[in-house]
This record gives C-alpha cells, structure tokens and sequence, in this order.
C-alpha cells in the first residue's frame, strides 16, 4: 500500500505524513491507521482517504475502507523526563499493538528540539509560504533555495520551521552533518577560538556541514569579525552546495551595519516571512499542544485562549500551559470562567461572559457527576438537586431567560421557574445546597482568591 501511496505523492508529503502512520490491523472491515493526534486524522480523512482507499483496490480490494484512529502519544518533547510514561500499548481487535519506541536520537540531531518537526507544525495562511519553502528545501537541500532566509516577529515558529528541516533531512540521510547555531552562539565560538588559537578548528566545524542552520542572524549586525568568519562560511557552505538557512527578526535589507557582501548573499535564495496566526490557526496549535500533553480542554476553553493571545505562539502555549496548571492545582475542571481567572493577568475577567455550559461543568464537577447526567431526564433526588441548583446558578450568573435555560435543560420555561423558586426556598435552610451554591457562585465569580491561589 504504501508503495502505491509513495508513486502517488511527493516524497515531503510522504515522510512528513505516511512515516509515521502505523498499521492497527482490520476492524469491521475497514482497516485501521493509527495516526499521531486529530490533526493528522482530520488530514489524513480530507487529503488522502481516497488516495488509500485507491492503494487498496490496487492490491485487489472490493470495497475498501480505511479508517484512522488517533494513537496514544509517545514521545513528546513538552513531556519532561521524569513525566510518566505513555500508555503500554492500543488494543484493537482484542490483539495489542505494540508501543514503537522512538529511534535513538543521532549525534547530528542533539541541538535539534524533538519537538519542532514539521508534522508538529500548524499550516495556516500565516505561515504557508515559509512552510511550502522549507518543505522544498528539506526534499532537495542546497538545490531548491540557497540560502533559505526566514523572517518574522518573536516566538512565530522560525526556529521551529528550521529544526524540522533538519529533522527531516537527519532521518533521510543519517550520515550528513547537520549543524543548529545561533548567531549568539557561532560569535561566541569565535571569540573563544581567537582566545584559544582555535580558529582551524572553528573553521573545519562549520565549514565540513551539509545543512547549517543559524538563527537570529540579525544579531550580527555591527560584528565585524563575526561577519567576516560568516562571509567565508557562507562561502564555502554555497559553492559545495551545502544548504544553508537563516532566520532573523527582519529582511535582509532591514539589519543595520550588515555588510553588504552578506546582505546580497543573504538575497541569493529565498526570503519568506512568517505573519502572526489568525484565530483558527491559534486554536489548532492550542488544540495540537493540549493533545500531545495528552489534556482534554473543551473548545470553547481553547477559544478564549487563543482570543486573549493573538500575537506570539510561545506567549498562546504559556498561556495553555498555565491555564492547565491553574485547574489542576485547584482542582477544578476546565471552563471559560476558569480560564479567564487562571490568564487574569493578561486580561480582565469581567471580559469574559460566564456561559451556560460553564456553569454545569462547575456544578457536575462539584457533584462529582458528569454534566450530559445533570441535563438529562433521571428524576432521583442526586441528579435533581444538581440540576435545580445548576439552574439557579445559570439564572444569577448569566443573562439568559428563562426559556432559554429550560431549552439548554430540554425543559419548559415553568420547570425552570419552580427550580429557582425551590433552591431559593433551600438557601439557609439545607446545609449541602446553601453550601453547593455559595462555593460555585464564589468560584464563577472569581471571587475566592484566598481559596484557588491557596
Ligand atoms: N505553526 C506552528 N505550529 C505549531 N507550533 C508552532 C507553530 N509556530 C510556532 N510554534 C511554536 O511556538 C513556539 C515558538 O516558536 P519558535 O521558537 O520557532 O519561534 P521563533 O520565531 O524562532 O521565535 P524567536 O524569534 O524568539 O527565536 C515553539 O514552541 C513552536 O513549537
């Protein structure tokens, strides 16, 4: 199968989407690829389901049907190592699959983030362009576009975009030299060879590599000497076809005191820029990170992240990060309320409206039941008083009506009525109610510091 997807496709497409896909077996006749998160699997369903579903009838299939599943995380570069290992294995068709552990990372692979591959890079049309370009390079080094200069605001993917070049030549070509500095770094090394008569052995390192990447190369603006161990660098990179990509915070054109062999030099390839994301973009990075930190966070949790973050990604997956850690420690379960609390230091939470669904989440959580239980028909007492307070909370702490909360319920808008009526006749007189209500009022309000800071 994947012989015929491989003739089908372009070797980028396939690495980047097929390498990593594993094979779960059979099941109701449809066979089923286990894929790494639900990005790749709503991909892999719009891009090539009939590309596999064609691979298949190749082979002799009658009716072929592919499916994907999304299999358990495995290596993940935001899991520190001492975070606890994934789980042992998928079970389908009651027969295990075992867990593939990941290649030992190759010597020419350490300076690079394991995590900034470019299957963990979110394509929207902020980014595309930098992304088609660097996916070129990655297929055909030192012949597509050299040298390949990437540019763009802080913390919007550049580093990422070159490590994933890298990354992906590493497994393709084990053997070719592939070097990750940054422009801090390549000046220091110099100074300290000048200081150590080092500068054969400066030279021989970064001069003898296939694929150099250098970052922030903005920063040797007014080096004189960094340019000028750069120049020959560049040199001798470019007439042995050796690829080179740079990033810096601005277009060649732009740095300052830049020389201008080196500004032209920096022209010879291609000059792409990488924008700020737009909203669905956001949310599908927020989306991408909340899974591979193997975290369930509700859309509309994502959503308000990423409309409070707009401009830098390192900035929208702190802020993830700090919305998980925030519900964690206080032990309560995501929501918008709980999100705008945790990030009430980047904006203010009167912006956020408390919505229904955030309410029962509050409310189921407290109870210790899930929330489709509270909204739904069962009569008994435990499921009752749940869904009446719910009601009572909904009525106080959003803007809706009545019949609007009764639709929310499947219920009439006089069922709703008498919910309120009841839980207001209760407060001060049942101890579990009055205490329902005032821990889940304090908590949607924000107003008990003391008690989630604790
Ligand atoms: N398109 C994307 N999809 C998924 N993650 C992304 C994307 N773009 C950026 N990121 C993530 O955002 C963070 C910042 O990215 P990166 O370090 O590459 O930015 P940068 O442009 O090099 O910033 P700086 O200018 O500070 O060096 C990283 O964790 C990276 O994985």
């Amino acid at each position: 199968m994947l012989g015929y997807v491989r003739k089908n496709i372009s070797e980028v497409e396939y690495h980047t989407w097929f390498a990593p896909v594993k094979n779960l077996g059979v099941q109701d006749g449809s066979l089923v690829l286990g894929v790494r998160n639900s990005f790749a699997q709503e991909w892999f369903r719009k891009h090539y389901l009939e590309l596999l579903e064609d691979a298949l009838r190749s082979l002799g299939a009658q009716n072929p049907q592919v499916s994907f599943q999304v299999l358990p995380a495995q290596q993940d570069a935001l899991l520190s190592a001492t975070d606890p290992p994934p789980p042992p294995a998928v079970v389908t068709a009651g027969k295990p699959v075992p867990v593939i552990h990941p290649a030992p990372t190759a010597d020419n692979r350490k300076s690079l983030n394991p995590k900034y591959t470019f299957e963990n890079f979110v394509v929207g049309p902020n980014n595309n362009l930098a992304h088609a370009a660097a996916l070129a390079v990655a297929e055909s080094p030192g012949k597509a576009y050299n040298p390949l200069f990437i540019y763009g605001d802080v913390g919007l993917g550049k580093t990422h975009l070159m490590h994933a070049v890298g990354h992906y030549i590493a497994e393709r070509f084990p053997e070719k030299r592939i070097e990750y500095v940054s422009t801090e770094t390549f000046t220091n090394e110099l100074i300290n060879s000048i200081r150590d008569d080092k500068t054969t052995q400066f030279r021989n390192r970064y001069r003898s590599v296939d694929l150099l990447l250098v970052d922030d190369i903005q920063f040797v603006a007014g080096k004189e000497r960094t340019q000028e161990e750069f120049f020959h660098t560049f040199n001798a990179l470019y007439e042995n076809h050796k690829q080179i990509i740079l990033s810096s915070d601005r277009p060649p054109k732009e740095i300052q005191t830049l020389e201008g062999r080196l500004r032209s030099r920096f022209e010879w390839g291609l000059i792409t820029d990488i924008q700020s994301p737009e909203f669905e973009t956001r949310v599908a990075i927020l989306k991408m990170n909340a899974e591979h930190n193997r975290i369930s966070v509700p859309q509309e949790v994502l959503e308000l992240i990423a409309r409070q973050v707009t401009s830098n990604i390192r900035e929208l997956e702190g802020a993830l990060m700090r919305v998980v850690a925030f519900a964690s420690l206080n032990n309560v379960p995501f929501s918008r309320a709980v999100a705008a609390k945790a990030l009430s230091n980047i904006f203010t939470p009167q912006e956020v409206k408390v919505e229904m669904m955030d309410v029962l989440r509050q409310v189921a959580s407290h109870y210790n039941m899930p929330p489709e239980v509270i909204r739904g028909s069962g009569r008994v007492r435990e499921v009752v008083v749940p869904r009446q307070v719910a009601q009572y909370l909904i009525r106080e702490l959003t803007d809706h009506s009545l019949p609007e909360i009764g639709q929310f319920f499947g219920r009439d808008h006089s069922t709703v009525m008498h919910a309120i009526n009841k839980v207001s006749e209760q407060m001060g007189k049942d101890a579990d109610v009055t205490e329902a209500i005032t821990v889940l009022r304090k908590r949607m309000q924000g107003t008990d510091d003391d008690e989630l800071e604790a």
